[in-house]
């Protein structure tokens, strides 16, 4: 029985790109208009009947929306396809009890015109089989056993995960590939045992695309392009159906129409929605799309009931066939018999000609017919041997053995098409993964290559530096050597200073030393006035003489008495010239110990003289190094001032205890002179006394001259002798204090000397003039460095010029100058062979470092390569684990058979019990890990 494809028309409302485009309303549909009732299709199903219903429409025309709906779980917003497996579920429910359900789910799409297993999306090129017991079936899709509509749901959920879709210009979530879902219901009646199986295909096509609207590039693009390609295949095969003369259908120019082909012209009842934009920016499309919905209407499908006969209902048939094919043998050999009588030239009575009614009624009979000829070859039996409820592929009739060895050798092929894409797919990938890796290694490449190129540059870099720091350092020796020179000449210059220093000291000492001398006599000479001691020792000495003259002139004026008590004045006086004797050798001895002290004190003086004059080189050497150094001149200055200061403050504190010393030394020798007058006074009258007592003597007592004579003889003589030891005393006691006075006016100027040494120091260390000079000797350092190359060159130059001028003037020119060419040359020789040492020595270094840095780069390659393998051994293991444990994991309901019983009952599978019906239905083995058919 022939029924056409139901075609109902769904139009969504204006969207924003729509209305944004200028787009308005093109239709208006009334409220009956509005409502779709699929049931009829379920009960078909259920029935036994193969069902397919189908969304086709433009890009963003609402086919998913239609299918699937807004959300599975909203009962106002979900599709078709829950709401049909709701009432597949209701059906079953309400069924009569003997009738026992199973229901069985796949879930599967067209991508890139590959069939993938959105419930193992690891298998993503499945074959398309077909033969006589299956029709047209995907091999190796999974099916899974659902018990209740929520079952399903999660099934397809699962698997609409796994879809692939794509933001377009059209759609944010455009459908990148055909989904078809299939609902496999197998009804059997536990009384009977008859079974049915009915399929229902819910397919959500992917639109069509015009490529500028959609905006489609790069992957969107290709997927447009198969997208389109396989609607035309639709549209082709829909046209073939529906035009009267094609002869051939094209199911086979796409996965989409192939899977379809029993949905369209052949064994199902088939709803097509047409999905349409109301809007008239897609007016053209909506068109096109309504056109194809008015072609696909005038399809005629031939569905029939997918049933399993019943052991008796087989027997009959059994029984029936066999009674046709002794009906028919019986045929034949009548038929047979009136040819080979035709044959043989005879004719045959048209009453007699064999016709099946004949031979139904018995007229020919099977022993007569057996008696017959054999049939003649090529002989072909009128009776259709192909079920030809499902459309002829190929288009040419077939013999039923060609049909099936057609089909075989067709299964094949697709499987080794399909293994030799998914080979092509998995050898595309790893070009993509090769390339991906070439290009790694390019860039790889290309960064070692920067890096060699900056390496490179980094290398001529040094070289140039090496170049420059070798020169730098020959210019640097030579100007070492210069300044080494400088130095000399300076050194033999500061010796000639020092020199003439030293000659100007020694002169200034001696000018100094006469200008000393000079107010050493002034000093001594007013010092000496205050000594005028010698006139009154004079004075008394000459009245002593005098007296003594007198007394020689007058010998016997004395008396006795007076001579006594001037004998015992003469005793005094002798003691008190003992006295003066002792005090003029204390006084001496003081005096030795003054000298003493003064040569000490010189003694200091010279070693403060030469700590100075160390201290002065000193000072001299540190600020020869500070000016080499430039560094803690302040301090060095400030430690150096304290030192002096501190030396000065010692020597002057010396020194000024020696002078207060010396001072009080001159006033106790002073006193001692005073007290030494005093008693030369005291002897003076003593003498006065003498001489009066003497003159009156030489009045009164003449006698005794003789002996009187003597005594004063000697006495003259004694006092001769004292007055000359006196004498010699005085002169040496004024030696004494006139070399005490030179001491003490020397060390005065020493002092004065010291001081204004000191002072000098004290200009010369004054910080600020000190930073002056220090700042002048930096500059001059300066100078000295920037000029020195040119003063060495002009030294050079001239020692040079000097060397042609003796040489030339000794005619040894040309020879010095090969000999001073050939050490140049030399010379330079010899640099460049150091240069070109260090350069080798450098360039050997960084290629070691180049030879390093390559050796990482092959280890890192190396383990990159090693982790890039490890990682797709990973994957591969993991893509082997998946499709080993296919996606069952969240599915584990669907991996045993769940029948239903007619009524609401599910059907109670005890393991036993299981066992035994599983032993009449092999599909419904506990073991069945994967249902779909191999
Ligand atoms: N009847 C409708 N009422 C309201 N909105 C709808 C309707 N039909 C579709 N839409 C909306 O239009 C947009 C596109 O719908 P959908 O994804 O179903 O289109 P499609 O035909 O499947 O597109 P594609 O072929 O690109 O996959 C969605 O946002 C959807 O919610």
């Amino acid at each position: 029985m022939s029924n056409n494809i139901k075609v109902v028309c769904r139009f969504r409302p204006q969207n924003s790109l729509e209305i944004r485009e200028g787009g308005v309303p093109i239709l208006e549909i009334d409220d009956e208009g509005t409502q779709l009732h699929l049931k009829t299709i379920v009960d078909d199903v259920t029935a036994g009947y193969n069902g397919t219903v189908f969304a086709y429409g433009q890009t963003g025309s609402g086919k998913t929306f239609t299918m699937m709906g807004a959300d599975i779980d909203d009962e106002n917003t979900r599709g078709i396809i829950p709401r049909i497996i709701s009432q597949i579920f209701d059906s079953i429910i309400a069924a009569p009890s003997n009738l026992e359900f199973t229901v069985k789910v796949s879930y599967m799409e067209i991508y890139m015109e590959k069939v993938r297993d959105l419930l193992n999306p690891s298998m993503d090129n499945l074959p398309i089989h077909e033969d006589k017991a299956h029709g047209v079936y995907v091999k190796g899709l999974m099916e899974v056993y659902v018990g209740s509509s929520e079952d399903v749901y999660k099934v397809m959920r699962n698997g609409s995960g796994n879809r692939v879709v794509a933001a377009t210009n059209m759609n944010a979530e455009s459908s990148r590939s055909h989904s078809i879902v299939v609902v496999t219901i197998t009804q059997k009646n536990i009384d009977t045992g008859a079974a049915k199986s009915g399929k229902l295909y819910l397919v959500d096509l992917a639109g069509s695309e015009k490529v500028g609207k959609t905006g489609a590039s790069g992957q969107t693009l290709e997927e447009a392009k198969k997208i389109n390609k396989s609607l035309t295949a639709l549209g082709m095969v829909i046209n073939s159906l529906t035009d009267g003369k094609s002869s051939h259908v094209p199911y086979r120019d796409s996965k989409l129409t192939r899977i379809l082909q029993e949905s369209l012209g052949g064994n199902s009842r088939t709803t097509l929605i047409i999905n349409c934009s109301p809007s008239s920016y897609n007016e053209a499309e909506t068109l096109s799309t309504l056109r194809f919905g008015m072609r696909a209407k005038s399809i005629k499908n031939k569905a029939k009931v997918n049933a399993d006969l019943s052991p008796a209902e087989l027997k009959a048939l059994l029984k029936k066939v066999k009674t046709e094919t002794v009906t028919f043998r019986a045929y034949i050999t009548a038929l047979e018999g009136e040819v080979s009588i035709w044959r043989s030239g005879n004719v045959v009575p048209e009453d007699r000609w064999v016709t099946m009614d004949k031979v139904t009624r018995g007229e020919f009979t099977t022993s007569s017919a057996a008696s017959s000829l054999p049939p003649a070859s090529g002989f072909k039996s009128p009776i259709p041997l192909d079920d030809l409820s499902r459309p002829a592929t190929p288009a040419i009739v077939l013999e039923k053995d060609e049909r099936e060895e057609f089909l075989k050798r067709e299964n094949e092929l697709m499987d080794q098409i399909t293994e030799k894409e998914s080979e092509l797919a998995h050898h595309e990938k790893l070009l993509d993964s090769l390339k991906e890796e070439m290009n790694y290694y390019k860039e790889q490449e290309l960064s070692v290559t920067q890096e060699n190129q900056l390496m490179t540059s980094e290398l001529s870099n040094l070289r140039l530096q090496l170049q420059k720091i070798s020169y730098e350092s020959k210019e640097n020796s030579i100007t070492v050597d210069s300044l080494k020179e400088a130095n000399q000449e300076l050194i033999a210059e500061l010796e000639e200073l020092k020199k003439s220093l030293i000659e100007m000291r020694n002169a200034q000492k001696e000018v100094v030393h006469s200008d000393k001398e000079k107010k050493k006599a002034e000093k001594m000479a007013q010092i000496m006035s205050n000594f005028d001691v010698p006139s009154e020792i004079n004075e008394k000495e000459r009245q002593i003489r005098d007296a003594l003259v007198k007394l020689e002139l007058d010998g016997n004026g004395l008396t006795a008495e007076e001579l006594v008590s001037l004998k015992k004045d003469l005793t005094e006086s002798h003691i008190l010239v003992e006295q003066h004797t002792k005090t003029i050798d204390l006084l001496t001895e003081e005096k030795t110990t003054i000298q003493k002290k003064k040569s000490d004190l010189e003694t200091r003086f010279a070693t403060l003289e030469q700590d100075y004059e160390e201290l002065l080189d000193k000072t001299i050497a540190e600020e020869e190094a500070q000016v080499q150094k430039t560094e803690n001149i302040a301090e060095t200055i400030t430690t150096l001032k304290s030192k002096l200061e501190t030396q000065y403050a010692s020597k002057k504190e010396n020194q000024q205890r020696e002078i207060e010393e010396l001072r009080s030394e001159l006033e106790k020798k002073t006193n001692d002179h005073t007290t030494l007058s005093n008693a030369m006074n005291d002897l003076k009258a003593a003498n006065d006394k003498l001489q009066t007592a003497l003159s009156d003597q030489s009045f009164r007592e003449p006698t005794d001259i003789s002996e009187k004579e003597k005594d004063l003889e000697r006495m003259r003589k004694t006092m001769a002798q004292q007055l000359a030891d006196f004498e010699m005393m005085k002169k040496a006691l004024m030696r004494d204090l006139q070399g005490r006075c030179e001491k003490v006016v020397e060390l005065e100027m020493s002092l004065d000397e010291t001081r204004e040494q000191y002072n000098n120091i004290l200009r010369a260390s004054n910080n600020k003039a000190q930073q002056k000079k220090m700042a002048f000797l930096e500059r001059n350092l300066e100078q000295l460095t920037n000029v020195q190359k040119q003063v060495n060159i002009y030294i050079y130059i001239y020692i040079y010029i000097c060397i042609i001028i003796i040489l030339y003037t000794k005619k040894k020119l040309p020879f010095i100058k090969l000999v001073e060419q050939n050490s140049s040359l030399k010379k330079e020789v010899a640099v460049a062979e150091r240069k070109l040492i260090a350069r080798n020595e450098r360039i050997q270094s960084l290629e070691s470092l180049l030879g390093d840095a390559q050796e990482k780069l092959i280890h890192q390659n190396q383990k990159f390569e090693a982790q890039l393998q490890a990682v797709r051994d990973r994957l591969e293991q993991a893509r082997t684990q998946k499709s080993n444990q296919p996606a069952l994991s969240s599915l584990n309901f669907g991996r045993i058979a769940k029948p239903l019983r007619g009524g609401g009952n599910v059907v109670n599978v005890e393991p036993s019990d299981a066992d035994n019906k599983r032993e009449k239905r092999s599909s419904w083995m506990p073991g069945f890990m994967n249902s779909a058919r191999q």
